[in-house]
């Protein structure tokens, strides 16, 4: 018999812990981008990568912070909707977690996120849509909100096409 966990029992077990699993690192990749997670072991395709750990916030509170944050600072709050409702995860503050520096990927994303149930709470988790090797970058499709750095790297392909 496995003694292995199922991915769903291990984003539970990390999330209890409120540690990140070993195998990943952040990296610096560009200006544009600024940091990255990137796996330094293998992952396999279904497997728990990494809790998106910050401060649970209703609809409310979000507006809130979204009309006093720093476009910066935005870039951290994760909205979803759960039992009918806007939730945000707000990563903002700099805990030392992994979650929260995983970049947007909306073409060929590597993750996906999902919600995990826990004590009655939504914690937000990374699972591999696919086998991952060491030294890539860790990426999901953060949905289809309005992410300036899409049409960014569009304009700068277009830029390198018209100058060659
Ligand atoms: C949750 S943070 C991710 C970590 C961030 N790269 C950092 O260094 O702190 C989200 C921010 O990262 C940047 N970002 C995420 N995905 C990107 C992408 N594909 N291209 C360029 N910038 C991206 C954007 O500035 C976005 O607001």
């Amino acid at each position: 018999m496995s003694l292995r966990k199922s991915p769903r029992n291990d984003a539970i077990f990390h999330i209890s812990t409120g540690r990140d699993k070993a195998g990943l690192d952040v990296k610096y990749i560009d200006s544009l981008k600024g940091r990255g997670v990137f796996t330094t072991t293998h992952f396999t395709k279904g497997e728990f990568v990494l809790e998106y750990r910050g401060e649970l916030i209703n609809f409310l509170e979000s507006n809130r912070r979204h009309r006093i944050y720093h476009n910066n600072m935005k870039g951290f709050m994760f909205d979803f909707i759960w039992h009918g409702k806007l939730w945000t995860i707000d990563a903002a503050r700099d805990d030392g977690t992994l979650g929260r520096l995983v970049n947007d990927e909306h073409i060929n994303p590597n993750c996906k996120m999902k919600r995990i149930i826990v004590e009655g709470k939504p914690h937000l988790c990374l699972f591999a849509l696919r086998d991952i090797t060491p030294g890539e970058e860790v990426t999901y499709h953060y949905g289809d909100a309005d992410c300036p750095w899409r049409s960014k790297v569009r304009m700068l392909l277009l830029v390198a096409i018209f100058d060659n």
